[in-house]
């Protein structure tokens, strides 16, 4: 199999605070293929912008503690000295922002702001910058790009302004896009078109991209493999449309059905996740998602479960294993595909006995049972999902 463009392994992010150390991110791991594009998915908190942060050594938090490993193209960034990060970035992987604001200087035409870019990565005079640059531009969909060029950041739309960034951050060519909430401010028809922009991306420019989002449907739309964080661990992984049909993790099938379905009888109420992550301090040893499920079981409460990923899966790649890719390359079909569940009955069995009463409330920021969210019929069959 093909090395990976960037290799994950255990990251963990902890920030000092009152002389404690505070870990945001536990054990992250996971890889992304070349053209391939990851979601990484999860609440506000979860630590996703905080692992893209951590993989591009952009967190500069006096005391910050970064361990495990992330490679790209072989490279170790963790622990990279920022000379040789500067160096990679832009160059080889680039980020976008929810706001585009925050990456371009208000005082500087768009234009000039991305001729530096270039001219700071290429040997290329003003105008050879300045021809690409309108290109770039172009080529992202920016009308009458030669003009666009000139005008001031507050003097685009905001969908204008994210393509005119997405130009910014694609103006060296880098293998690997992170692109944090990319569509979050937009409204939806905007949203849409910069989506597939950043599909397009692959074939275009040939990046494979992280895309960092809360919300599912926008993950359904662009990704090949879904990341499911919760409070900072991975609750679960596998190849969107899997994930989707079957998941696997009790978060996982919550935020599934908190969408509301496209077509079929639309529910009265969506079901909400009730409570709240735990914050990093009291975040049970067990399963973090523990004092929220409806399907808690004390096998959940020792230590966190490992990630969740289908059967005949590899738990990093989210791709088929080994034994599948040579199953499917001696031309024969591969196994069908099944899925683990970590306490998610299967549909007709029954649900696995709950905790006593006491039990759960004994617990940090857990739901007393008829808070809990209710046993959603759809989620052993997934269909309400596709
Ligand atoms: N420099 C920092 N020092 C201390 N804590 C931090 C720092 N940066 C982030 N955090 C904490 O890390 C946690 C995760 O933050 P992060 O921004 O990664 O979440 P997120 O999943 O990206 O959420 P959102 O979708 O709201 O952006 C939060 O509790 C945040 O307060």
């Amino acid at each position: 199999m093909a090395a990976p463009l960037l290799d994950v392994r255990d990251l963990c992010v902890s920030f000092p605070s009152r002389g404690r150390m505070i870990p945001i991110v536990e054990h992250v791991s996971f890889t992304l293929g070349e053209r391939d594009i990851l979601g990484l998915v999860g609440e506000s908190g979860s630590g996703k912008s905080v692992t893209a942060m951590a993989l591009m050594g952009l967190i500069d938090s006096p005391g910050v503690q970064i361990t495990g490993s992330a490679l790209f193209r072989g490279q170790e960034l963790v622990g990279l000295p920022q000379k040789q990060l500067r160096r990679l970035r832009g160059r080889e992987i680039a980020m976008i922002f929810q706001d585009p604001m925050t990456a371009f200087t208000p005082v500087y035409t768009i234009g000039w702001q991305i001729d530096e870019q270039i001219r700071a990565h290429e040997r290329l005079s003003r105008k050879q910058a300045r021809a690409r640059t309108v290109e770039l531009l172009a080529e992202m969909g920016v009308p009458d790009p030669a003009r666009t060029a000139d005008r001031y950041p507050h003097q685009l739309s905001g969908g204008l302004r994210q393509r005119a960034m997405i130009a910014m951050a694609l103006s060296c060519n880098p293998s690997l896009l992170i692109a944090d909430e990319p569509t979050t401010a937009l409204d939806v028809t905007v949203q849409a078109q910069i989506l597939e922009l950043i599909r397009s991306l692959r074939s275009t420019y040939g990046s494979s991209v992280l895309l960092i989002t809360h919300d599912m449907g926008v993950v359904a739309e662009t990704c090949d493999t879904t990341l499911v964080l919760y409070s900072g661990r991975v609750a679960e992984t596998g190849p969107t449309d899997a994930l989707f049909a079957h998941p696997g993790h009790p978060y996982t099938a919550a935020l599934l059905a908190s969408i509301p379905p496209l077509d079929g009888p639309r529910p009265h109420r969506l079901p909400a996740i009730a409570g709240a992550p735990p914050p990093p301090l009291e975040r049970p040893a067990g399963c973090a998602f523990a004092p929220r499920c409806a399907y808690v079981h004390d096998t959940c409460l020792p230590a966190p479960p490992p990630p969740l990923v289908p059967t005949g899966y590899h738990p990093l790649t989210a791709q088929p294993d080994e034994a599948s890719a040579h199953t499917s390359a001696a031309g024969t079909s591969p196994p069908p595909v099944q899925f683990a569940a970590c306490v998610l009955p299967a549909e007709g069995t029954p649900l696995p006995a709950r905790l006593t009463h006491s039990e759960l409330s004994t617990k940090p920021n857990f739901d007393t049972p008829d808070q809990a969210l209710p046993p959603p019929t759809s989620f052993s069959s997934g269909e309400a999902h596709q």
